[in-house]
């Protein structure tokens, strides 16, 4: 069994692959006996609770706004235990959400470059309001320089460039379940 902590909390850079990795660490710790375990995305929820997307948000009703939707689903999610959580790119900065999600639970920082990051959100085709300009690859410097302290301040760090979505699930689910440590 997992003993105390109740959330594995995924912090990170757009296109680090929170979301896509959160799910594999469900299926997997499942496999592993550790059932009932939940997956819940923040930009998802924020999408479901405001009825529109996040590009639609940020040009309708602004960043400001994204935030205070984005701090006020985080703190129903953090009601919530026996979860897996992807956060959104920027949620790091949300001090007392942040602490409050924290509180019992496991952070654990993909680390992706930006050049990366930049590759695979533009495979992916965007949808990134602050990462949508000329120079996606200038941008997502500039947020990693401004977050990357903050991002730090997890318990665990991954290093996610070279390694598949299951590698990273694996990867996570063995820091969870105590067989590896870093
Ligand atoms: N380890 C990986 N290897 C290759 N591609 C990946 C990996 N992880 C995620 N991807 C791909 O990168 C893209 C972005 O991933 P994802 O949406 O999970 O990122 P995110 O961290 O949730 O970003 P955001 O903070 O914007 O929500 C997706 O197309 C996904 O398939
Ligand atoms: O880096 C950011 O600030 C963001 C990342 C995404 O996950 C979304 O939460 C939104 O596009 C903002
Ligand atoms: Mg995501």
């Amino acid at each position: 069994m997992i003993p105390a902590p109740e959330r594995i909390v995924l912090v990170g850079l757009s296109g680090a692959g929170k979301s896509t990795v959160g799910p594999l660490v469900c299926a997997q710790l499942d496999a592993a006996g550790e059932h009932d375990w939940g997956f819940v995305d923040l930009d998802a929820e924020i999408e479901a609770k405001a009825g529109r997307t996040i590009p639609e948000i940020f040009a309708r009703q602004g960043e400001a706004a994204f935030r205070k939707l984005e701090r006020a689903v985080s703190r129903e999610v953090a009601a919530s235990g026996r979860i897996v959580v992807a956060t959104g790119g920027g949620w790091i900065e949300l001090k007392d959400a942040v602490a409050e999600m924290l509180h019992r639970s496991i952070a654990v920082y993909l680390q992706v470059s930006p050049e990366v990051a930049a590759a695979r959100i533009s495979a992916q085709g965007g949808g990134r309001p602050l990462v949508g300009g000329p120079n996606p690859l200038e941008k997502l410097r500039e947020l990693l320089a401004r977050r990357e302290r903050l991002y730090l301040q997890s318990q665990h760090t991954v290093s996610v460039d070279s390694m598949s979505p299951d590698e990273v699930a694996s990867y996570i689910v063995a820091l969870a379940t105590g067989r590896t440590r870093n």
